[in-house]
């Protein structure tokens, strides 16, 4: 004879053991700060989140007792800023969010921020090599074309460095193509995806108008346009006068990139994105991280695209792009050979 009670634990129990295959944990590092909070509280909002951990060196648990609250399933921990606090976050992370370190104020560029930022991702890389091994991790703290080279030395120094695994995260300048284009053609901008190949500074960032759905754009509309995608987050720097720079579109974009790997984890086939990873395309010329078209799947990256056709404007871009990112990263892999 079964009671009530004990048919509801069963009942329980099973949806436990459904639900437990699909367990996704995902962690914020930097999670109270300005991109930290809306990305936490978009990642609360996301069915394939099953266990929300966020982390800061202030404020962490306060965040997430307000999230919290959203009532959709997914649990949501804070964690307090100690060594303790650090690895039970990223202890089983699927996905390990990156933003934390200081952004830009206006007349500053990514790159001078290194100085304060190549340390921060350098030490928060190191708990996650040795707390989350297996994760796939996901780095927004500018600059990136650096930080994401720091991420990857780290990890090999400590020999559980997978490149399919590590993620520069250039969505916010796919998001702001397809915004921007569609502005000035008058469309739908969810029916415009433009590539956009690179890095994630200024020149290094090359969209690949070619390709869009307007491959006519040219001339000075053309010009305007690249340099608006390339710029765009100087924009958002100056009309914040000094209170930092992109936020919310930022953790729209952050957003987007962890839901498509946690799709393509999930097993959904033809995930892609543009993002900035180890990448064969420029190796020969010494270029070691490259943003391209990357086919995501479950260990990560699946398959990284070739660029494809583009103009002898584009190339002129391209090879300007090259230059400014070689410096970059050797930049980013010196800093972890001389301050390991
Ligand atoms: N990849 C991109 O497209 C992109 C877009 C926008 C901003 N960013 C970059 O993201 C970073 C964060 O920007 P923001 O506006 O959120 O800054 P912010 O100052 O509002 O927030 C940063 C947070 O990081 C926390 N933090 C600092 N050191 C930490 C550490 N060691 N461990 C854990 N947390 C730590 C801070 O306490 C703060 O809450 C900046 O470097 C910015 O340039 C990147
Ligand atoms: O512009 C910045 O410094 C932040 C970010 O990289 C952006 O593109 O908005």
């Amino acid at each position: 004879m079964f009671s009530a009670r004990s048919i509801f634990n069963t009942v329980q129990r099973r949806a436990f053991s459904v639900s437990a295959q699909q367990n996704s944990k995902v962690t914020v590092l930097g999670a109270a700060g300005g991109i930290g909070q809306p990305l936490s509280l978009l990642l609360k909002l996301n069915k394939r989140v099953s266990d929300l951990a966020l982390y800061d060196i202030r404020g962490g648990p306060g965040v997430a007792a307000d999230i919290s609250h959203v009532n959709t399933k997914s649990s949501v921990n804070g964690y307090d800023p100690t060594p303790e606090g650090l690895k039970a976050a990223l202890d089983g992370a699927e996905i390990v969010l990156i933003p934390a370190g200081v952004p830009r104020k206006p007349g500053m560029s990514r790159d001078d921020l290194f100085n304060t930022n190549a340390s921060i991702v350098r030490d928060l890389a190191k708990a996650a090599a040795d707390h989350a091994p297996k994760a796939k991790i996901l780095v927004i703290s500018n600059p990136v074309n650096s930080t994401v080279p720091i991420t990857a030395e780290v990890f090999r120094s400590k020999g559980v460095y997978d490149p399919r695994k590590l993620f520069g995260v250039t969505t916010l300048d796919i998001v702001r193509a397809s915004r921007f284009i569609s502005e000035v053609k008058k469309t739908d901008p969810a029916n415009e995806e433009v590539t956009v190949i690179g890095g994630h500074s200024g020149h290094t960032i090359v969209p690949l108008l070619s390709q869009s759905n307007h491959p006519d754009i040219s001339g000075e509309v053309r010009n305007q346009l690249v340099n608006r995608i390339q710029f765009g987050g100087d924009e958002v720097v100056k009309a914040k006068q000094g209170a930092g720079s992109a936020t919310l579109s930022m953790a729209y974009a952050g957003a987007r990139m962890a839901d498509s790997l946690l799709r393509a984890a999930q097993g959904e086939k033809n995930v892609v994105e543009c993002t900035f990873v180890e990448s064969p395309l420029f190796k020969d010329q010494g270029i070691d991280f490259f943003s391209s078209k990357v086919t995501l799947g479950p260990e990560g990256v699946e398959k990284i695209h070739e660029i494809g056709p583009v103009n002898e404007y584009e190339q002129g871009l391209i090879d300007v792009c090259l230059q400014d990112l070689s410096k970059n990263i050797a930049k980013g892999q010196a800093f972890v050979k001389e301050n390991p």
